[in-house]
């Protein structure tokens, strides 16, 4: 295969669906989201043949369990994509909705419409739902897509593809308002990251590696999804059971997504009445401790962390672990070696909780909840396109306003300007 020409191909076709997708009417765009859901549930198992393949080499690979997780799709999880694109039509279509409009003293009257960002292409690892929230999403904001799946989901990413662009042609809409990049090859990467032309913004998701190649060779505009070092710091006016449930929920709940709890900090004070109940639960459900000299005082089973366990990722059964003397070192613990993904404080506190709000400079900073909840569905976008680390255009979970713009709308009676 030629992947440049390929790319440019498909590029050219996003290109030319994106105008069609812009101006699609709300009615096309929710009759092919329900389409694509109705294919999704009457083809399950197609769906699940094309991902016991994926399943099979992935293992063959030797892929991580938490990762093999991610990757497995079962009947469950195919009902919850089709729910997912139902629950997509069901929201608000946020294109050329006007507002915000003001008379200027010159008598022109100014205001804003919202529009969707053109093509969008999207990077990200291999979990077969994100190709249908992806997807679902970029239709409805009125978008066309470029879709690069995680190698590893390949046939059923492919299998997912065939019914977006039946429910597309369905309702009448141009089939390439999504493609799928038919190569595994990472040639297709550096070209997508590449077509300013066809191209309007990229959203990477994943990890290091990719973080890497991006900030190498990226030409088109990025919004990153990229690694989530999250925390929870438990302070010493912390409620123990509200602390025990929800270091435990950040850690244990999954441990692959981005918003899994990676290091926790309690504050010294707490860390007697916390740790002990904590590492109970650790233990029973098989999560590794690393800790710091006065964490292993309490816990004398942690492992020893290493300055290298602050600014690790492990998305695994393994925590580390820091006592810390007050909630500055906490702050500035986040700061320094977090990921401005998403952190927590747990703390009756009213004073402490507005600090850390303020001072914590994270895409979500919650107060006495799980970072588990960093999520586009839990904060109610109805699904996201990820969680965004970085810090202009969108912020956080990413749904339909964040792959959208404003542009300004003028309308006079004949005014000049003078
Ligand atoms: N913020 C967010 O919304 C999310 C963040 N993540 C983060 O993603 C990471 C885990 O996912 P994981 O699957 O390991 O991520 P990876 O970064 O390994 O892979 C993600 C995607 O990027 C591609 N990729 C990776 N490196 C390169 C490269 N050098 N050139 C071209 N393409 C590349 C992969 O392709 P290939 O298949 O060829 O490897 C895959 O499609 C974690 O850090 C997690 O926090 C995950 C989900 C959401
Ligand atoms: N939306 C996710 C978080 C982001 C995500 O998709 O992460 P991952 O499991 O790494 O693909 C959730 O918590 O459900």
């Amino acid at each position: 295969m030629d992947i440049q020409a390929y790319m440019q191909e498909v590029g050219r076709k996003a290109r030319q669906a994106s105008r069609a997708m812009a101006k699609a009417e709300t009615r096309a765009k929710d009759a092919a989201l329900l389409a694509i859901a109705a294919g999704i549930e009457a083809n399950a198992q197609d769906l699940l043949a094309a991902n016991a393949r994926d399943m099979e080499q992935a293992r063959t690979d030797g892929l991580e369990p938490a990762l093999l997780d991610r990757l497995q799709l079962t009947e469950k999880t195919i009902a919850s994509m089709a729910e997912g694109l139902r629950q997509i039509a069901a929201l608000r279509d946020p294109i050329g909705e006007m507002g915000d409009f003001k008379f200027r003293p010159t008598g022109i009257q100014v205001g804003k419409m919202r529009v969707p960002l053109g093509v969008v292409g999207i990077i990200y690892e291999a979990r077969p739902n994100v190709t249908a929230d992806a997807a679902g999403l970029c239709i409805k904001s009125g978008n066309a897509t470029i879709l690069r799946g995680g190698r590893e989901a390949f046939h059923c990413n492919q299998a997912i593809a065939q019914l977006v662009k039946s429910g597309l042609a369905e309702a009448g809409l141009p089939e390439a308002a999504v493609q799928i990049i038919e190569t595994p090859d990472r040639a297709a990467v550096g070209e997508l990251i590449t077509m300013t032309e066809f191209v309007d913004v990229i959203v990477p998701r994943g990890g290091k590696g990719l973080i890497e190649r991006i900030a190498k060779d990226a030409r088109v505009p990025v919004i990153k999804h990229l690694d989530g070092i999250c925390h929870v710091y438990i302070d010493d006016e912390a409620d123990t059971d509200k602390a025990v449930r929800i270091a435990d929920n950040a850690k244990t709940h999954r441990y692959a997504p981005c918003n899994t709890m990676e290091t926790l900090l309690v504050h010294a004070n707490a860390a007697q009445r916390v740790l002990l109940p904590l590492a109970d639960i650790y233990r029973a459900k098989g999560v590794e401790l690393r800790g710091c000299a006065a964490t292993r005082d309490i816990l004398p089973d942690a492992i020893a962390a290493t300055e290298e366990d602050w600014r690790t990722e492990y998305l695994a059964p393994i925590l580390s672990i820091r006592i810390v003397p007050d909630l500055d070192t906490a702050m500035d613990h986040i700061n320094t070696y977090g990921s401005h993904h998403t952190d927590a404080i747990v703390t009756e506190n009213y004073t402490k909780a507005r600090r850390f709000l303020r001072e914590v400079d994270s895409a979500s900073v919650m107060v006495n909840a799980s970072t588990r909840f960093a999520d586009g569905f839990e904060y109610g976008l109805g699904a996201e396109i990820g969680i965004s680390t970085d810090k202009i255009h969108a912020r956080g979970p990413v749904g339909l306003e964040g792959l959208t713009s404003e542009k300004w709308i003028v309308l006079g009676n004949g005014e000049v300007r003078v």
